[in-house]
């Protein structure tokens, strides 16, 4: 058996996309925010690399970049099967650090950072196995799984004794719906006709190609002008119907008393959710805005740790549970959310509305129906039209669905040409950017 590659270095680039001029709700990314990423590469001593990244929203990507550096020095020089082996431990070690807590613990930039590293280990993992991640995932047993987990601050809602009866119950099942997958693919939720800054045509237009293409769930920015927000909504409904599925997105634009008065108000667009409503961290606020409007609530694209789910789903706050990839320390702490909620009775919709979250989460929503709900009930993962062309192994969307990887890795390894083009400030584009400005 070949010997286990060896991490010689951890290559990082600050990536920084100019995207077409779109908006959110929460005004802190309504000022022409370019796409961006702190992105990875493991370097070994054998012709396989790992690739990562983290997500964020054009600025302080630099920030996340300097902690991947930070970070990496728990990783290089060690080689895959000392971290593999045993896959919790590291990303305790990783996440868990007594000095590295107080930059956290287990939130903001350090916690970014940690995604982009683990995530890249299971990129490495996986192209060693020659297999994509939701493959790796689907082939493990109950035990290798629980084993990549800690549990240490959620075993008061899932213990790993718990988390393995779920795995066990499933595992039977589990070549169908691995089966089912390959053929059918993933449901999933369009978010690109809805962003603010659209005018009335074009989210005309918007609709009538989705329904085309064979779109049932469509996905609104909402939280600027109360009466704007609900005539945009009735244009959308105009277009789509009323049997086809609404969600709405405030992207934590308002208090609590005016998110109940807002979501409310929308309540004629029969909205299949309403998405981040008020901040990310009010799990209290959640439970009073999901009982009082009686509104489904999804949550989860800004939640920084299982943690902070945990209570989201112990608090009653939450009926859509929305994991990102990166927001937590990468595909480790994402098993534990997704048997959370599988215990909880809550269907996962993942987010991914922005640089390769749609070709990550692709595998992760795959190990939540193979693994742990087996269900695709009431679950549909987003997918935003941004930026696919950098990937090697771009997302494939047939009819409103994913359709899964074969390739070995976890999809994120961005093309050379992007690397060059794209890296800021020394890319081509951004060093013709500054010449002429
Ligand atoms: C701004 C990003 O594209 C994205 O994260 C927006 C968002 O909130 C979503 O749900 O997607």
């Amino acid at each position: 058996m070949a010997a286990s590659p060896r991490i010689t270095r951890c290559r990082t680039v600050d990536l920084r996309f100019p995207t077409s001029r779109f908006s959110i709700g929460s005004d802190a990314v309504n000022k022409d925010p370019d796409y961006s990423a702190a992105y990875c590469v493991l370097e070994t001593d054998s012709s396989v690399e790992g690739h990562g990244l983290t997500f964020t929203l054009g600025r302080g990507t630099e920030l996340c970049v300097m902690a991947i550096e930070f970070l990496s020095r728990f990783i290089v020089g060690r080689t895959l099967e000392e971290i593999t082996t045993d896959m919790g431990a590291f990303a305790r070690e990783l996440t868990g650090d007594t000095q590295f807590r107080w930059l956290g613990p287990e939130k903001g930039v350090i916690h970014l950072a940690a995604a982009a590293l683990v995530n890249a280990i299971w990129d490495l993992w996986a192209r060693v196995e020659n297999k994509p991640v939701w493959l790796l995932l689907a082939e493990m047993t109950p035990e290798q799984i629980v084993k990549c987990i800690d549990f240490r601050y959620i075993d008061d809602a899932l213990s790993p004794e718990e988390a393995l009866a779920i795995l066990r119950h499933n595992e039977p099942t589990r070549a169908e719906r691995i089966a089912f997958l390959r053929e059918k693919g993933l449901p999933a939720y369009t978010t690109s006709v809805g962003w603010f800054g659209f005018s009335d045509e074009k989210i005309r237009r918007l609709c009538k190609e989705a329904l085309a293409e064979g779109w049932t769930h469509f996905k609104l920015k909402v939280g600027g002008d109360p009466a704007d927000d609900l005539r945009r909504g009735l244009l959308v409904r105009e277009e789509i119907g009323w049997e086809n599925k609404l969600m709405v997105d405030a992207n934590q634009k308002w208090g609590v008393l005016e998110a109940i008065d807002r979501t409310t108000a929308l309540k004629p667009l029969q909205p299949w959710w309403m998405e981040e409503p008020t901040s990310p961290d009010d799990i209290l606020g959640h439970a009073r805005i999901r009982r009082e409007t009686g509104v489904r609530i999804a949550i989860g694209e800004h939640c920084h740790s299982k943690v902070m789910f945990k209570q989201l789903m112990q608090a009653g706050s939450i009926d859509v549970c929305q994991i990102d990839s990166c927001r937590v320390a990468g595909v480790n702490e994402n098993l534990a959310i997704i048997l959370m909620a599988a215990k909880f009775g809550i269907p996962v919709c993942p987010h991914a509305g922005g640089v390769g979250l749609c070709e990550y989460v692709q595998h992760l929503a795959a190990f939540d129906y193979i693994w742990a709900s087996a269900s695709l009930k009431d679950r549909v993962v987003e997918f935003v039209d941004h930026l696919h062309e950098h990937f090697l192994v771009p997302t494939r969307i047939e009819r409103g669905r994913y359709m899964l990887p074969e390739a070995a890795g976890y999809s994120i390894e961005i093309r050379k040409e992007s690397l060059q083009e794209y890296a800021f400030p020394q890319g081509t584009y951004w060093a013709s950017a500054s010449t002429t400005a």
